[in-house]
């Protein structure tokens, strides 16, 4: 857990209260509540087709739900408050035409609170080759600029949906520590949905299990590893 100091107790930063979502009639959210402390990394975890990118896109407020409410730090979600949140979408494609260096000065001058010197570190510890042609990289290399991208923005909530698809095992447990894990400093939210659960499992202060448009779960972690159980292992027990 994080330094309970430097966590905000109060108004949580995420709180979804009975939320259902219909896509062509079909119920993909039904009846969602659950809430996420500020300055916590919580992590989303689900099956394919649970319905993690659909929560996380009502977190924008470019997605209403058809009932329930969804606010960020004790107000409603809305696209006016894009600047609160840095977010990372699971299908985002970035310009193709652009090098990745042209690409980072574009999203300096878009966002006015980027970090230009974080940009700088991140640059070098994901590997990011700024004369690179975006049409030209790998998914992997691209799921490194986008992270980039998305972190060094000071929003004080992240949202990461499956941020490490395409990227190698060992730059996975990488990244994940020397990226996620050094910026989690108890100041910021984080919320990422993944699959990769052996990575991300020692840097989950929260787990939030979603399966068929339904919440069946929301455990501390800490308290999960004193009852002698890993994040893993009540994945398995929900799901299996
Ligand atoms: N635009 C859409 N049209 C039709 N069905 C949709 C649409 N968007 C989402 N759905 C359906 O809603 C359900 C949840 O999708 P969602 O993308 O939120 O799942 P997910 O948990 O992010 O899955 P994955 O782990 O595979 O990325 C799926 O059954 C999906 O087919």
């Amino acid at each position: 857990m994080r330094n309970e100091e430097t966590r905000n107790l109060g108004t949580p930063a995420i709180r979804f209260k009975n939320v259902e979502v219909k896509v062509k009639r079909k119920r993909v959210l039904a009846d969602v509540s659950f809430e996420i402390e500020a300055g916590c990394l919580a992590g989303l975890l689900g099956p394919n087709g649970a319905g993690k990118s659909t929560l996380m896109r009502l977190m924008t407020g470019l997605m209403v739900p058809d009932r329930g409410d969804v606010e960020l730090f004790g107000r409603p979600a809305d696209p006016s408050r894009l600047g609160e949140v840095s977010f990372l979408p699971d299908r985002g494609q970035l310009p193709a035409h652009l090098t990745a260096g042209e690409w980072l000065g574009f999203a300096a001058r878009l966002y006015p609170d980027w970090d230009g010197a974080r940009e700088a570190e991140l640059a070098e510890k994901l590997g990011v080759e700024r004369s690179k042609r975006i049409g030209s990289l790998s998914r992997g290399e691209e799921a490194r600029l986008q992270l980039l991208t998305c972190l060094s923005r000071q929003a004080p909530l992240i949202i990461l949906d499956e941020p490490f698809t395409g990227v190698d095992l060992l730059s996975r447990e990488r990244i994940a520590s020397a990226v996620v894990g050094d910026m989690a400093d108890g100041r910021r939210t984080f919320l990422i949905a993944t699959h990769d659960i052996r990575e991300m499992e020692q840097l989950f202060d929260r787990i939030v299990l979603i399966g068929d448009g339904t919440i069946r779960g929301s455990y501390e972690v800490d308290e999960l590893r004193s009852s002698g159980r890993s994040v893993e292992s009540c994945y398995r027990e929900v799901f299996a």
